[in-house]
């Protein structure tokens, strides 16, 4: 959880502070006053490139001095900050204690999973996206998700390079590079799989309520015997991938498969509203069974969530998470959120009040 959150020239905040409690934040404000900028701040505090997934140099303050810093008091009074510097706009840097650190190894401190007004489409996007949700739900359980993933896409991408290369490629660099995605692929798949069936079982375990219950299962390549499956698919495959231009087997190519549980339908032809509900259902599941498995529940972004849901679905929603942690939620409505009582941390961009 966070404690205190500070922005310096980060998009559109010249230099704000958030020092939130512990339940609920609300950010209140006018269309384009900045509220998921702060949400997107907060999402630069896991590895990856944040709920945008922007370039670090856009989220620099237009008339700021190029760069731009967000800094994080966590409840346990660890200090984590992330941003870029005006000489090297694009490269981010990570500090935890004051020390340099990796980006994956934010991992190790706080998991942050957001649901935004882009991922309604989530269902119906290309599968790249469903990976990409599910590889968040996946580092909250294993932080070591974040470096294989890395070291898996760093290697596959020098692997693509080599075969694209007009002289022929070195066969031993070639297969030590495939030894390495199939080494980290591995590890990927591994992870991701334990998410899903765990996930799954929660779901299905829980009572049909306001949001409904997703089943889930991992699609296409991987399984149990899927290290040497992968390394010889990948030696086979090098002519296949050369004429591709890229990596056809590993990984990369897997997709979530969620379905309505209650009407036996993919999730991809179920309504905008039901979409919704089924992903805020996966979402609180992972919630929580990430407090009870970690004693540190994850850190929700909930961007123009509750003006979305109606309003018995709004007051499950605030009940179901009370209690369970930091969630941070936008809205233009005040009122919105008077479901919440007192003890939510409210804020209207530039002026805080309780
Ligand atoms: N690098 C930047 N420098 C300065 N301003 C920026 C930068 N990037 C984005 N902005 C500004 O931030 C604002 C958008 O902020 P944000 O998306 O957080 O709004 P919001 O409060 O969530 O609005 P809405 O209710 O419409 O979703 C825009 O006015 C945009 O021009």
């Amino acid at each position: 959880m966070l404690s205190r959150l500070v922005l310096t020239d980060f998009r559109n905040h010249a230099d704000t502070v958030i020092a939130p409690g512990t339940g609920f934040v609300v950010l209140t404000g006018e269309n384009g006053a900045g509220k998921t900028n702060v949400l997107e701040a907060v999402s630069l505090l896991a590895p990856g490139r944040g709920l945008r997934r922007a370039a670090l140099g856009e989220m620099a303050r237009q008339d700021g001095p190029g760069g731009f810093g967000v800094a994080a008091s966590l409840n346990d009074a660890t200090e984590i900050a992330t941003g870029a510097v005006p000489t090297a706009p694009e490269r981010r840097i990570v500090r935890i204690q004051g020390a340099a650190a990796a980006a994956t190894a934010l991992a190790e401190w706080l998991t942050v999973l957001w649901l935004t007004p882009a991922m309604d489409r989530l269902f119906t996007e290309p599968a790249s996206e469903r990976r990409r949700f599910l590889d968040r739900l996946t580092l909250a359980f294993s932080p070591a998700h974040a470096v294989h993933s890395n070291r898996y896409d760093a290697a596959m991408r020098a692997r693509n390079r080599l075969l694209g290369d007009d002289s022929p490629p070195d066969p031993d660099w070639l297969s030590a590079l495939e030894a390495q995605m199939a080494e980290h692929g591995a590890a990927i798949d591994t992870a991701r799989r334990e998410t899903v069936s765990t996930l799954a079982e929660a779901l299905a375990d829980q009572p049909e309520g306001p949001f409904a219950r997703a089943g889930l299962s991992l699609d296409g390549w991987g399984g149990p015997t899927m290290a040497d499956t992968l390394a010889a698919d990948l030696a086979q495959g090098r002519r296949r991938d050369a004429a591709a231009g890229r990596t056809l087997a590993g990984p990369h190519r897997s997709d979530l498969a969620v379905t309505h549980l209650a009407k036996a339908q993919p999730a991809a032809l179920c309504s905008t509203g039901e979409q919704k509900a089924l992903l805020l259902g996966i979402v609180v599941a992972h919630a929580d069974l990430v407090a009870a498995r970690t004693g540190h529940p994850p850190i929700l972004l909930l961007d123009e969530v509750a003006a979305h849901l109606d309003p018995v679905r709004r007051a499950a929603l605030f009940e179901r998470l009370a209690g369970r942690g930091q969630v941070w939620m936008t809205g233009t409505e005040h009122a919105l959120f008077d479901g919440l009582g007192g003890d939510a941390f409210r804020m209207t961009i530039g002026t805080a009040f309780r």
